[in-house]
C-alpha cells in the first residue's frame, strides 16, 4: 500500500461535513484521494451513506474494486455514473411528473429522428417546409437540417434552456421552441425518452418534489464527484438538486486542463466558479505528478506551463519523437519499436517484464488506426481496441429479433422497433400500435409463412411475450434457445457452399450473441440494481453492463477512452496538424480543448513516451498531402 503525501492526507482527513473542492493536475492522485476519502468517511461515521458520482461506468467499476474490502460497502456507498443515478430517480419516481412506468430510452440518433418524422407525417405536416429545406428533391439537405435540429434539441437539454432563453438567443428561428415541444411530444407518444432527457426529467422531479430528494438525503449524507471539469449544466444542476439544502458534505475533484467534453456542453466553470458560488467550499490543490517520469512531465509542462511538478523519486524516463515518410512507414516503425521493446524484456525504468499489456497506442480519433492495425496483424502482435461505452448492436437475425421483441414487450407503442421487426420477418405492421398482444399475433403470422427458421422466430416472440416483466426467467430462455440453435446447427448439411450466405456462420453468431445476452443478464443481476426487464434493458442502453474489453495484447485507444487510465509506455501517433488538433477546431476555445486532449494523451504515460507523425498522408480519393507536425508537437520540441 503506497502512503499518501501530506497534501493528499490533508484532504482525506479533513473534517467531515463541509463542502470541498480539489483542483488537481494529471497523475496527482485524484482518484486515489477520492477513494481514500470515501474510506475515511465510512470509518468515521457509523451508518451514513455516500453517493460517489463518476463519469464513466468503467470508472465506477474501478472505484468499486478499490473499495471492495470496506465493510458494508454495498449498503453504504452508491457508486455510479451521474446518468445511472438520474435513471434510477426516473425509474422510481417518473410517474410523479406523468412519465409512463416502463420508459424506453431511444439511444440511437436514427430512431429518434424516425420517431420525430413519423409524428410530423401523422399530423399531415409538410416536412420540407417544417425543416426549412429549400430544395425538396435533395434528400441530403433534409437529413442535414434534421440533424441540425436534433443537435439544437440536445443543446437545449444539456444547457437546461427555457423558452425565454431560446426566444432571446434564436431570433432568426422563433419556432425552435415549438419544434422542440413537438419533438418531446413525439418521443413521449412513442412511450420513450432520449439519452439527454434522463437528466432533464430527473432534475425536474427533484426540483418539483422536495420529498423525493429527502428520501435520498435521508440515506446519503455525503456526495463525491469525480472529473468535475467535464460537467455540463444539466449534470451540475442535477447534482445540486440532489444535494438540496441539506447535504453540505460535497466533495468535487477535477482538473481544468483535462476538460475534453466541450461537444457535450461541458465547461470548467461548474467546477471552478459555479460550485464556488453555490457551496462556498474549502479549496485544495494538488500538482505533484506521481505517475510520470521527468521526460513526460517536462513535455506536459510545455503544453500547459507549470501545470505540474514531478515528485522526488520520479525516474528520468524518455521522450522519443519521430517523423516518418508516410502512414505506412509510421505504422511499421511503431511495430518495430514494439518488437525491440519486447526483445529488451527488462529495463530499470519499468517495473517487471516489458510486455504488451504495459503499452498503449493513442490517437486523436479511431480512423488513424487502420494502418497500425494492419501492421500489427501482419506481425502477429495481439491488440485490442478500447471501445466507448455505448451499446453494441446485435448482428445476427436471432439477436436482432430478440432485441426488438424485448422493446415491444416493454412498450407496445414503440412502432420504430416494431416496424424494424416486421421488416426483418416480412410481417405486416399493424395499423394501430399499442395493443398488448402484438408479439403473439406476429408469432402466429410467422408460423403461416413459409420461410427458413420460421419456427425458431415465432418461438422467440412467444417466449418473450410470456416473460414476467418484473422478473423474467432469462436463464430458462437462454437454455431453451441454446438447445434449439445447436439442433439447427446439427441439421445443417455438411460441405456448405460458402459462396452464398453461410448458415453455419449465422448460427454461430446467433449462439455468440445469445451467450453475450446471458452474460449481460448475469452481470446485471450481480450488480443488484433491479430484477425487471425494463431496468435490464435500460442498463444495456446506458452501457452499464457492457462486457469488459479484452485487454490482451497491446491496447489501441482514442484520447477519450484512455481518460483516467495509465500505461508504462505510450505511443502517441498521427500527431500532425489537422488530425491533432482536429481540423474542425477553429475557435480559440476549440483549439484550447484540443490542447487539453493532447495534455490528457501524454500524461497517460508513466515512463516512456513516443510521439510520431507521417510527413505525408494519402487522402481517401488518392491524393497525397504533405503534413505539418502538430503545433502541439512543435511546442513540446521547443
Ligand atoms: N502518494 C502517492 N505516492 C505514490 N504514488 C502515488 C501517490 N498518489 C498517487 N500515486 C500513483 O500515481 C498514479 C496516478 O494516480 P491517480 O490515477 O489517482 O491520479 P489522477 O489525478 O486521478 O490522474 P489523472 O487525472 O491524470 O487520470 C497512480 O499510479 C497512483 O497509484
Amino acid at each position: 500500500m503506497i502512503s499518501l503525501s501530506p497534501e493528499q492526507n490533508e484532504i482525506v482527513n479533513a473534517p467531515i461535513g463541509q463542502p470541498m473542492r480539489i483542483l488537481a493536475s494529471a497523475g496527482s492522485g485524484k482518484t486515489r484521494v477520492l477513494t481514500e476519502r470515501i474510506r475515511h468517511i465510512l470509518k468515521s461515521t457509523k451508518k451514513e451513506g455516500i453517493i460517489a458520482l463518476t463519469f464513466t461506468n468503467k470508472a465506477a467499476e474501478e472505484m468499486q474494486y478499490r473499495l471492495e474490502n470496506c465493510e458494508n460497502i454495498e449498503e453504504r456507498v452508491w457508486i455510479a455514473t451521474i446518468h445511472s443515478v438520474a435513471q434510477r430517480v426516473l425509474e422510481q419516481y417518473g410517474h410523479t411528473i406523468g412519465l409512463p412506468s416502463e420508459l424506453q430510452i431511444y439511444e440511437k440518433d436514427e430512431d429518434r429522428m424516425e420517431v420525430f418524422m413519423q409524428s410530423l407525417r401523422e399530423e399531415g405536416i409538410d416536412i420540407d417546409e417544417y425543416l426549412n429545406v429549400d430544395n425538396s428533391r435533395e434528400q441530403r439537405n433534409r437529413e442535414k437540417n434534421l440533424q441540425r435540429y436534433m443537435n439544437e434539441f440536445s443543446l437545449i437539454k444539456r444547457d437546461l434552456l427555457t423558452e425565454e432563453d431560446i426566444v432571446s438567443s434564436h431570433s432568426e428561428n422563433l419556432v425552435l421552441w415549438e419544434m422542440y415541444q413537438d419533438y418531446q411530444n413525439a418521443l413521449l407518444n412513442s412511450g420513450g425518452i432520449d439519452y439527454d432527457d434522463i437528466l432533464v426529467y430527473a432534475h425536474q422531479i427533484l426540483l418539483t418534489h422536495e420529498w423525493i430528494g429527502n428520501v435520498y438525503r435521508a440515506k446519503y449524507k455525503h456526495v463525491c464527484v469525480d472529473e468535475g471539469q467535464d460537467l455540463n449544466r444539466a449534470q451540475y444542476e442535477f447534482i445540486k438538486a440532489l444535494c438540496g439544502e441539506t447535504i453540505k458534505s460535497v466533495l468535487i475533484v477535477g482538473d481544468p486542463d483535462q476538460m475534453i467534453y466541450g461537444f457535450n456542453g461541458s465547461s470548467i466553470q461548474y467546477l471552478c466558479k459555479q460550485f464556488d458560488n453555490d457551496f462556498s467550499p474549502i479549496k485544495f490543490k494538488l500538482n505533484k505528478n506521481y505517475r510520470s517520469s521527468e521526460a513526460v512531465i517536462s513535455a506536459a509542462n510545455k503544453l500547459k506551463p507549470q501545470s505540474q511538478v514531478g515528485h522526488e523519486y520520479a525516474l528520468k524516463g524518455q521522450l522519443i519523437i519521430k517523423a516518418l515518410d508516410d502512414e505506412n512507414a509510421e505504422a511499421n516503425w511503431i511495430v518495430e519499436e514494439i518488437k525491440n521493446l519486447l526483445h529488451l524484456r527488462m529495463d530499470s525504468d519499468i517495473e517487471g517484464e516489458i510486455t504488451l499489456d504495459k503499452m498503449v497506442i493513442i490517437a486523436r480519433n479511431r480512423f488513424i488506426f487502420s494502418r497500425i492495425e494492419q501492421a500489427l496483424t501482419n506481425n502477429g502482435i495481439i491488440y485490442s481496441i478500447r471501445k466507448g461505452e455505448r451499446n453494441q448492436e446485435p448482428e445476427s437475425l436471432f439477436g436482432k429479433i430478440l432485441d426488438h421483441a424485448i422493446r415491444i414487450k416493454l412498450n407496445s407503442k414503440d412502432w420504430v422497433n416494431g416496424k424494424k421487426l416486421c421488416n426483418l420477418l416480412n410481417l405486416n405492421p399493424p395499423t394501430k400500435w399499442g395493443q398488448d398482444d402484438l408479439l403473439n399475433t406476429w408469432a402466429q403470422q410467422i408460423s403461416t409463412i413459409d420461410q427458413n427458421n420460421s419456427d425458431l422466430y415465432s418461438t422467440i416472440l412467444r417466449s418473450v411475450n410470456e416473460w414476467d416483466v418484473s422478473n423474467p426467467n432469462i436463464p430458462k430462455f437462454v437454455r431453451d434457445f441454446e438447445r434449439k440453435l445447436k439442433e439447427l446447427a446439427d441439421s445443417l448439411p455438411i460441405n456448405e457452399d460458402t459462396s452464398v450466405e453461410n448458415p453455419a456462420e449465422e448460427l454461430k453468431r446467433s449462439l455468440d450473441e445469445l451467450n453475450e445476452f446471458s452474460e449481460s443478464w448475469i452481470r446485471f443481476k450481480r450488480k443488484g440494481t433491479g430484477d425487471s426487464l425494463s431496468a435490464f434493458r435500460n442498463a444495456i442502453a446506458l452501457g452499464q453492463i457492457a462486457k469488459d474489453v479484452n485487454e490482451n495484447g497491446i491496447t489501441l485507444s482514442t484520447v477519450h477512452t484512455m481518460k483516467g487510465l495509465e500505461k508504462d509506455i505510450v505511443f502517441l501517433m498521427g500527431m500532425c496538424d489537422g488530425v491533432f488538433p482536429d481540423y474542425r477546431a477553429n475557435t480559440q476555445r476549440e483549439i484550447e480543448e484540443e490542447r487539453n486532449n493532447a495534455f490528457v494523451a501524454i500524461t497517460r504515460a508513466k515512463r516512456w513516451l513516443y510521439i510520431t507523425y507521417p510527413k505525408k498522408r494519402v487522402m481517401p480519393w488518392g491524393d497525397e498531402r504533405l503534413q505539418r507536425p502538430s503545433r502541439f508537437l512543435v511546442e513540446i520540441q521547443e
